[in-house]
């Protein structure tokens, strides 16, 4: 079986999760689209700004949203567009002036939990191969509050020391909107919203760029999709809208793709594996890819985009939230259900045991 044709269920073992549905991880003549599906647009600032009926009509819809399709696109959350105009151009910037040889040196590698560094084309992940490359740096890639063993030094981790306080100013306007989304999905669950405050405070996350070259006729013709079908691994991610549109997400009720349509400006949600867990399967890590775009451009234009997948440090625990059922999942330590859930995409030997 080439690896175009390869389905999810061949990687089953790795899920920390439930995921009953099969998938190809490539697109396909065969595959369908669900043209009639909206994805929920909300406004976010009822919740960061309104009273309490505000806040609880946000998070009801939000709730409802993440576990109909475990995606919603948000507008009204207080970042500035042009900040998103700026890092877009940062991205293309970085991927087309950094000699590859450059590239190399800061190959991806397990740091923790997180694989950080460069992804070369096709090389995303073992598994099937991404026309994309990418470029992953988590917390302790930038000069922020944390404990730290040594001094913060931008050149360990970047080509150019002057790309972290570019690209620190979007992690630093995520990193204000990490505890009052996962508030509303608490509250959107029934749960008291402040239980993973402390966990989210100075937590780790992975900034992730892509950057998806032109495509060459060969590689249109060949079938291979720009990012191939995945569930993000995290508890959940921040990925603001694209200008070149191609999102493809997994509606597991009729099991077809939708395609993300998400206003500029506005910043799309989705719930991964971490969350799917500790919400005992109430909210989905969804399947999702990206296509070529709608009107063709695929051939002369690059697409990027810069998700920030949020994480719990290493050592702390994913447990099912009190109030929810009886836990289907044992409690389990992050950095083990991370890595062994990755090791789908990285080999087996990245998984590390709990102890
Ligand atoms: O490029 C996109 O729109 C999505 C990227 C994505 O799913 C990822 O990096 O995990
Ligand atoms: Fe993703």
């Amino acid at each position: 079986m080439s690896q175009l044709d390869a389905l999810n269920r061949q990687f089953a073992k790795y899920d920390q999760v439930e995921k009953a549905h099969t998938y190809r991880l490539a697109e396909s003549e065969a595959d369908e689209f669900d043209e009639d599906y909206e994805i929920a647009t909300l406004d976010f600032g009822r919740f960061l700004h309104g009273d309490a009926n505000e806040k609880a009509g946000f998070a009801a819809a939000f709730g409802a949203a993440l576990h109909g399709i475990g995606f919603a696109v948000l507008t009204g959350h207080g970042v500035d567009e042009r900040l998103y105009d700026d890092i877009a151009e940062g991205v293309v910037d970085l991927f087309t002036s950094t000699p590859l040889e450059e590239k190399m040196r800061f190959r991806a590698a397990r740091f923790g939990s997180v694989a950080q560094g460069y992804f070369p084309i096709e090389e995303t992940s073992e598994i099937h191969p991404d026309l994309v490359e990418g470029w992953v740096w988590c917390r302790r890639a930038f000069d922020m509050p944390q404990k730290r063993d040594a001094p913060f030094r931008a050149e360990e981790f970047w080509p150019r020391a002057e790309y972290e306080p570019r690209f620190r100013r979007l992690t630093l306007a995520h990193e204000a909107l990490f505890k009052p989304i996962a508030q509303a999905m608490l509250q959107g669950l029934g749960c008291d919203p402040h239980l993973l405050d402390e966990k989210l405070t100075e937590t780790n996350f992975g900034l992730r760029l892509n950057y998806y070259p032109p495509m060459s006729e060969e590689q249109d013709r060949s079938g291979a999709g720009r990012l191939l079908g995945h569930e993000d691994v995290d508890l959940f991610t921040i990925l603001p809208a694209t200008r070149v549109d191609g999102l493809q997400v997994w509606n597991h009720r009729s099991g077809k793709w939708v395609r993300m349509k998400a206003p500029p400006g506005s910043i799309i949600i989705n719930t991964g594996d971490y969350m799917q867990r500790i919400s005992n399967d109430h909210f989905p890590s969804t399947t999702h890819r990206v296509g070529k775009p709608t009107d063709g451009s695929h051939r002369e234009t690059p697409r990027v985009s810069f998700p920030i997948a949020v994480y719990v440090w290493e050592n702390e625990l994913l447990e099912v939230l009190p109030g929810l059922g009886e836990p289907k999942y044992p409690p389990v330590k992050a950095i083990a259900f991370h890595t062994r859930s990755t090791s789908k995409f990285y080999g087996d030997d990245y998984a590390v045991d709990e102890d």
